[in-house]
C-alpha cells in the first residue's frame, strides 16, 4: 500500500480567535477540512504556549472531525493517555522529543490512537528508518516549530521525497504529512515532493475570500500537482 495518496487538507488552529475557539472548529468543518490539528506547545520544547487536553475535549463535543495532536512538549509519554481521553484519535510524537522513540509509538498504539512522528527541519530521516513499521503517518516540519505564520522552507522539499520513497517501501498506508508556510504558493513544492497530508494555518485563516475558497484552493492546486508528479 504505501504512502496514503488522498489529498487531505488540515487546518492548523493557531491563528483563531481563541476566545471563540468552539466557533472556528464549526466553521472549518463547514469549509470542507479534513480534520482538525490541535498544536499543543510546552514552552519547553518549543517557545510558546497553547492548549493542553481540556481544551481539546471541550472542542470535541462541536465537531464529528478527527482531531490530531501535534504534541511539540517534553516527554510526551506522561500525557499520551490525556490526549486520547481528549478525543484525539492521531498522535504526533516529534523524534526530537523522546529518548525512546520507538517505546514512545508502542505507547501511543497501546493507548488506542493513531500513530505519527514529526521531523524538525534540522533532523534528518534516518532518525526514524527503524520505526516505520509503527507509524501511521510521517510529518515533515517546513518551519521549525513554535509559532504560525513563518516561511515555508523550501529545502525540506528533498526529505519529504525521502520520507515518501521510505514509506512506500512498506505494505501498510502511511500518510505524508508537512507543516508550515503551506499555502498557494508553496503547496505545489510540498506536492510534488510526495506530501499527501497538508497542514496550513495561516494561509486558511487570513485569506480574503474565507475559509471555503481557502481550503478549496489549497485541494485544487494540491490535485494539480499530485497529476503533474
Ligand atoms: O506546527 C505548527 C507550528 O509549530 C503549525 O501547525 C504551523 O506553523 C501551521 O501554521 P502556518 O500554516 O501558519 O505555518
Ligand atoms: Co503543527
Amino acid at each position: 500500500m504505501g504512502v496514503k495518496q488522498n489529498i487531505l487538507v488540515i487546518p492548523s488552529v493557531l491563528p483563531a480567535d481563541f476566545s471563540q475557539l468552539g466557533n472556528a472548529v464549526v466553521e472549518l468543518e463547514k469549509a470542507g477540512v479534513d480534520r482538525i490539528q490541535w498544536d499543543v506547545m510546552d514552552g519547553v520544547f518549543v517557545p510558546n504556549l497553547t492548549f493542553g487536553p481540556d481544551t481539546i475535549a471541550s472542542a470535541r463535543k462541536v465537531t464529528t472531525l478527527g482531531f490530531e495532536a501535534h504534541l511539540m512538549i517534553v516527554d510526551p509519554d506522561q500525557y499520551i493517555e490525556k490526549y486520547v481521553a481528549a478525543g484525539c484519535e492521531l498522535l504526533i510524537i516529534h523524534a526530537e522529543s523522546t529518548r525512546h522513540l520507538h517505546r514512545t509509538l508502542g505507547r501511543v498504539r497501546q493507548a488506542g490512537a493513531k500513530v505519527g512522528v514529526a521531523l524538525n527541519p534540522a533532523t534528518p530521516i534516518c532518525a526514524i528508518e527503524n520505526v516505520v513499521d509503527l507509524l501511521d503517518l510521517i510529518l515533515i516540519m517546513t518551519v521549525n516549530p513554535g509559532f504560525g505564520g513563518q516561511a515555508y522552507i523550501s529545502t525540506m522539499e528533498s526529505k519529504i521525497s525521502s520520507a515518501y520513497e521510505l514509506a512506500n517501501s512498506f505494505s501498510h498506508e502511511i500518510e505524508i504529512e508537512v507543516d508550515g508556510g503551506i499555502s498557494s504558493s508553496t503547496v505545489e513544492g510540498a506536492v510534488s515532493a510526495g506530501a499527501r497530508t497538508l497542514v496550513a494555518g495561516s494561509s486558511l485563516f487570513k485569506h480574503p475570500d474565507g475559509l471555503e475558497a481557502a481550503v478549496t484552493e489549497i485541494r485544487n492546486l494540491a490535485g494539480q500537482a499530485k497529476r503533474k508528479a
